[in-house]
């Protein structure tokens, strides 16, 4: 892995293509390195790659081109050591488990034995902000509620890589606000898990992250990096100020073109 005095590279693409088999070219040469402690916005157009992109980085999916590190070893290598864990739109919960159940479910996937198990879901669940609810069955909670417990199953593994494709997608507005402040309060707590977010919200995309990578119609390819160089922790405050505004029109103008 390549390391700097200052930061790591967690993810690495260098001229990174993907053409599915009947001749689609969902990615084309996108070459992007990301850093240990990041938090990175994917925003695009629907069907500019970026699914594909992040099937590729959990070793889903394999390039057709180029190259692909994550944390310093291939994407596969990459997910058996528990170093990626991912966050659908759905929250893809098991409704006949409770919530502690869904939550520990990747560590009983490894075999972690039951006491450490649920002590890390417990730990996991309290940083959700669901600590009461560990008995409770799926349908008893709200669309927000899903959410958390979904996050919390990603969490349970202690992932340096959090991939969350749309995760905010099917919830009302005030939901989403409030689970992007508690995503960031997650996310600082950890000053080394990197986040990788899929969003189609620029205004999300700006709130959440410390860089949005801007990707282009298909094929695929990021058309421009805008640094959002704020400093963090965020509170509501920031989607009202003038730098909010000015990063928010940067990402809208690379969008356009
Ligand atoms: N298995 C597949 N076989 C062929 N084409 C595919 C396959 N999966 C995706 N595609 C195509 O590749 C392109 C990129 O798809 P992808 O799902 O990565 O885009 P996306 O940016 O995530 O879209 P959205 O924002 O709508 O979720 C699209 O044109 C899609 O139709």
């Amino acid at each position: 892995m390549a390391a700097t005095a200052e930061a790591i590279e967690w993810v690495r693409m260098e001229r990174l293509s993907k053409v599915y088999p009947n001749g689609t070219v969902a990615v084309q040469d996108v070459n992007l390195t990301i850093r240990e402690g990041e938090f990175l916005c994917f925003v695009g157009p629907s069907g500019c790659g970026k699914s594909t992109i992040f099937k590729m980085i959990t070793g889903l999916s394999g390039p057709t081109g180029g190259t692909l590190e994550v944390m310093g070893t291939s994407p596969k290598q990459a997910r058996k050591q528990s170093d990626t864990a991912f966050v659908f739109q759905d929250h893809t919960l098991l409704p006949w488990s409770s919530v502690l159940d869904n939550v520990s479910l990747p560590l009983a996937l490894r075999g972690v034995p039951r006491k450490e198990r649920k002590a890390e879901a417990e730990r996991a669940l309290e940083l959700v902000g669901l600590k009461d609810y560990a008995k409770a069955m799926p349908r008893q909670l709200s669309g927000g509620m899903k959410m958390r417990a979904s996050i919390a199953r990603a969490l349970v593994s202690k992932p340096k890589l959090l991939l969350m494709d749309e995760p905010f997608g099917a919830l009302d507005e005030i939901t989403r606000q409030t689970l992007q402040l508690e995503l960031l309060d997650i996310w600082r707590q950890d000053p080394k898990m990197t986040v990788l977010f899929v969003t189609h919200n620029v205004f999300e995309a700006v709130f959440l992250s410390t860089r949005v990578a801007v990707m282009t119609p298909r094929p695929g390819k990021v058309a421009a990096l805008v640094d959002v160089p704020v400093p963090f922790p965020r509170d509501e405050s920031f989607r009202t100020t003038p730098e909010f505004g000015r990063i928010v029109r940067s990402v809208s103008e690379a969008l356009k073109h």
